[in-house]
């Protein structure tokens, strides 16, 4: 690899190519499965994919720079609610190395009926992170948490400000030193790929959205259809028409 650094600190080829699964796992299917589900909430919202169309619309080129995708305020908000609602990794987990106390919002009642003013854990302890759930707590985003709305980026809730992620006031790509560290490239690619198909195109679902379920396999959580065989297979049946101004 790059000859103008310390032999000591290059990737040998081997290190170089077992990077390859790691990227088409964590980067390809992650970005699809989000870019799916924004079809998926803009198919059943034709407001929102119009409203979006109207934006994308009036770039004057079919090329834009990272910086003009990223200056599109309503394509940043389609994002930013599809990462919160359709958390593609729905959750993680962590081990604990020692034994710790995580300090926690407010006091809860434990199994017993204990008050607890944190959570206390115990060396090797298995910590479950329910990032989709999180996403959508509605004591942090309110009452309508549940449902795909982007106009909430407008204002976001105080709650919100507080939640440790790394990007965007979610879990989504986790936070603290193991976060993703793809988020940047992830959130770039998510907006042209949107960019270049809700300009071209107009999505409709072809299948009753009660059809469609969700599916959680090792990493992501993808939609998926039952086919007439009784099987469930991943797939988002859309109608894809030309949009013809
Ligand atoms: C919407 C897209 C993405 C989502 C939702 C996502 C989510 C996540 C999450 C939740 C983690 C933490 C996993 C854990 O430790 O339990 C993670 C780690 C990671 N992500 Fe992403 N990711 C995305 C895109 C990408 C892209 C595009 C790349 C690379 C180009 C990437 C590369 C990685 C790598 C290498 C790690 C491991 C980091 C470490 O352990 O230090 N991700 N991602």
């Amino acid at each position: 690899m790059a000859t103008d650094i310390p032999e000591d600190q290059r990737l040998t080829d081997d290190e170089v190519l077992a990077q390859v699964p790691t990227f088409i796992v964590a980067g390809h299917e992650t970005t699809s499965t989000a870019t799916t589900w924004a079809l998926f909430s803009l198919s059943q919202q034709l407001d929102m994919q119009r409203k979006l169309r109207a934006e994308l619309l009036q770039v004057a080129t079919d090329s834009p720079t990272m910086d003009e995708l990223n200056a599109l305020p309503y394509l940043d908000a389609v994002v930013r609610e599809t990462l919160r609602h359709h958390a593609p990794v729905p959750s993680t987990s962590r081990q604990a190395f020692e034994d710790d106390a995580i300090p926690v919002d407010a006091p809860y009642k434990d199994r017993y009926g204990r008050v607890r003013e944190h959570i206390e854990i115990k060396k090797g302890d298995l910590i479950f992170l329910p990032i989709m759930s999180l996403n959508r707590r509605k004591e942090i985003w309110g009452e309508d948490a549940h449902e795909f709305k982007p106009e909430r980026w407008e204002h976001i809730p105080e709650a919100a400000t507080r939640v440790p992620g790394v990007w965007g006031n979610m879990l989504t790509f986790i936070g603290g030193p193991r976060a993703c560290i793809g988020y940047r490239f992830s959130l770039v690619e998510i907006k042209a790929l949107l960019f270049a198909l809700v300009r071209a195109f107009e999505f409709e679902l072809a299948v009753p959205v009660e059809n469609i379920k969700r599916r959680t396999g090792i990493i992501t959580t993808r939609p998926v259809i039952t086919g007439p065989d009784g099987k469930t297979k991943a797939s988002l049946p859309l109608i894809i028409r030309p949009y013809r101004m």
